[in-house]
């Protein structure tokens, strides 16, 4: 079942959809400096490359190893897993040490699967990926509904790994088989199986000839970032036994004229003469964005465009008759050049989208084969709170809870290994030398129970599983709400989304008076969720159901949008201010247990909001002045407080209106409970 384009808003906002929110950092001063604390896991993970790659005459090395494991002459073997080095002892009696690439996990086990006793190591250098994992955080959550983010994430995600990959580079050359197969991935079975008929094709393509059938000639995999469109690529090749040769868009940005186009051909050229073979395309968008004209596009890039020339060139060169399949990957498929997208080029679209629960269960599962799980992880669990997460950064979890094991020294990875690993994903490692003056941490400590509060207080948001003033990455503090995956965002939802993401700075305010510049990101956050709102979902009556057009939207449309964000953001702002002021008691309980112990759980948190009831806020969609009452309904999700808040059916009101509405609204609002803070 191949999608057509003209499908492709519903399926964007599926992807989107179930990515929620899960951590607001509180950005820490350190932020602004540059961060270089990453550079460690580079020369680490570099080095583990270099080891495994040490070809010289007197080393043993990677290869070597394999070979001895293939032909059991391994008497037993020390990992390090940290540092991605074995020590072997082989059956003649000789001792070596070798590295490893990281990403050979199953090297415990075929190691013992040879005979090998196997000791895994754990005191060691550290080494640890140098996924900024931090900055994605400040990205976390619903943000992900704008495409600019998709770009930023991923290319976070890139640079997570970048090690791995430079690895992957030096283990498969290009034009060589992969060793993935399906089996290695889960949670996206539609997409496995769109490209396992690809697959058969490339396998026995006589058949489908002889039956007029023409092999497409060109795949293209879209979704948000680390969903495992490059894993699936290489799949596809490693099932039909292919050749696979990637490059990617991006690296051809900065290049002189003509030198990309040139490299295009190259590949084609060498694929060509190594049949069946898979030419891997990494980020299509960056040379396969619209070309030239229209305002949307940001077409023009010359280099770019040669790039994307030599390319159309070459695919309507194969006429379907030669065993080469190229398969481009994209997280935004609706920027691509629709000459890309014609048939005889990339007509085939797959989506490769956020796992479902079920899905993310079996990516753990997938990815925890070697890793010693404790008696209690519950991997069940894991995936139900981890609703928004990718593939890669599930894959990245149980990697990091590997890595607090092997530092502990524990014989199995536990649920607190985990929940580590999980924490360092979402924000990075935690910063003991991290120095907050006093007043900051209490300052901190306001903020992050006003999150808390607001999530406990608003029935549509998840609970928060986990809070700490202990700084992490570049965050200071944050509140990690569990998730879960979310079809639908009714204005009710994304209300309540808002308190509890403004929640921070509603507690300063209150508290304080003023709002600190770490909760500015908390706003930029808020910003998107309603942007989201008003040009995505259609829920601002004023703006109606207008979705961004090729041209985008109208220069009042505009303004429009601008003034409807404005109000959802102050609306639901005020509405964080009152909740905060009406549970002075348990945010202080909140902002205490913080002080006192650093990091709070469900448990305590239970505890601190004694005495309050959660209740619905409704978004506070100014009645206007309408002869039609049928027009106007009540939310029906909500359970009725505020009897005289309505939700306006959007297409009935105008523009003018709405916002006349909402002017007068927002200057009572600021005579309200923010002056008298
Ligand atoms: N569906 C999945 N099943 C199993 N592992 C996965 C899956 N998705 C991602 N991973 C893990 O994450 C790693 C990175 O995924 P991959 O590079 O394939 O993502 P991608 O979709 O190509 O991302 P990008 O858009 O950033 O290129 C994989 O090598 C794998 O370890
Ligand atoms: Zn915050």
């Amino acid at each position: 079942m191949s999608s057509n384009p003209r499908q492709l808003p519903s399926a964007v906002l599926r992807s989107v959809v179930t990515t929620a929110m899960i951590v607001l950092g509180f950005m820490a001063p350190w932020t602004l400096l540059p961060a270089n604390a990453h550079a460690a896991g580079t020369t680490a993970s570099a080095q583990a490359v270099k080891a495994a790659g040490g070809d010289s005459a007197d080393e043993f090395s990677y290869s070597d190893l394999r070979a001895a494991i293939a032909d059991k002459a391994v008497k037993s073997a020390t990992l390090s897993p940290a540092s991605f080095e074995a020590e072997v002892v082989l059956k003649d009696g000789s001792k070596r040490k070798v590295g490893y690439p990281p990403t050979d996990e199953a090297l415990a086990d075929e190691l013992s699967a040879a005979g090998a006793k196997v000791k895994i190591d754990t005191g060691f250098a550290t080494a640890r990926s140098q996924f900024p994992w931090g900055a994605l955080m400040m990205l976390g959550g619903i943000g992900a509904m704008i495409a600019a983010m998709f770009f930023l994430q991923r290319k976070h995600a890139k640079a997570a790994r970048a090690g791995q990959d430079m690895q992957s580079k030096n283990a498969q050359k290009e034009g060589e088989l992969p060793s993935v197969r399906f089996s290695d991935i889960a949670g996206c079975d539609e997409a496995v199986q769109e490209a396992s008929e690809l697959v058969d094709f490339l396998k026995a393509p006589l058949e489908y000839r002889r039956l007029g059938a023409k092999m497409p000639s060109g795949l293209m995999l879209y979704g948000p970032p680390g969903t495992g469109k490059t894993l699936l690529a290489k799949a596809v090749a490693g099932e039909a036994g292919a050749a696979f040769y990637a490059m990617s868009g991006s690296d051809f940005v900065e290049m002189f004229v003509g030198v990309g186009a040139a490299r295009v051909r190259d590949v084609f050229a060498k694929a060509r003469l190594n049949t069946p073979a898979i030419i891997f395309i990494d980020e299509v968008d960056a040379v396969g964005a619209k070309r030239g004209g229209g305002s949307g596009g940001g077409g023009g890039h010359r280099e770019a465009d040669q790039t994307l020339n030599q390319l159309l060139v070459e695919m309507d060169g194969f006429g379907g008759n030669e065993r080469l399949l190229v398969i481009a990957a994209t997280n935004r498929l609706d920027t691509l050049d629709p000459a890309l997208l014609r048939p005889g080029r990339f007509s085939r679209h797959v989506h490769v989208g956020p796992p479902s629960e079920d899905g993310r269960l079996s990516i753990l599962n997938v990815h925890a084969k070697g890793k010693p799980l404790a008696e209690d992880v519950d991997l069940p669990q894991l995936a139900k709170v981890t609703a928004g997460s990718s593939g890669a950064e599930l894959a990245e979890m149980l990697n990091e809870g590997a890595i607090m094991a092997a530092r502990g020294k524990r014989p199995e990875i536990t649920h607190e290994d985990l929940f580590e690993g999980f924490l360092r994903v979402v924000a990075g490692p935690r910063k003991a030398s991290a120095m907050l003056a006093a007043g900051e941490r209490e300052a901190v400590a306001y903020h992050e129970a006003g999150h808390v509060l607001c999530a406990e207080l608003c029935p549509s948001v998840d609970k928060t599983l986990h809070a700490t003033i202990n700084p992490r990455g570049q965050a200071a503090g944050f509140a990690v709400v569990g998730r879960s995956d979310r079809a639908l965002h009714t204005a009710q939802h994304i209300h309540e989304q808002l308190i509890y993401i403004l929640g921070g700075r509603a507690a300063e305010h209150v508290i304080y008076g003023t709002v600190s510049s770490g909760a500015a990101n908390d706003l930029e956050k808020a910003n998107t969720i309603a942007r989201a709102a008003v040009e995505q979902y259609g829920l601002s009556p004023a703006v109606g159901q207008i979705v961004n057009s090729q041209s985008g939207f109208a220069e009042q449309t505009k303004a429009t949008i601008d003034a409807e964000i404005r109000r959802i953001v102050e609306d639901a702002y005020r509405d964080a201010i009152a909740m905060v002021q009406e549970h002075r008691e348990q945010l202080e309980r909140l902002t205490q247990a913080l002080l006192r112990a650093g990091d709070i759980d469900h448990l305590e948190i239970a505890a601190a909001m004694e005495g309050s009831t959660p209740a619905a806020r409704r978004p506070n969609l100014q009645p206007l002045p309408d002869p039609e009452p049928e027009f106007v309904a009540d939310l029906d999700d909500a359970p009725g407080d505020a009897p005289e808040r309505r939700l306006w059916l959007p297409g009935r009101s105008t523009a003018g209106q709405a916002i006349a509405a909402f002017r007068s609204e927002r200057d009572d609002s600021h005579r309200g409970p923010a002056a008298r803070a």
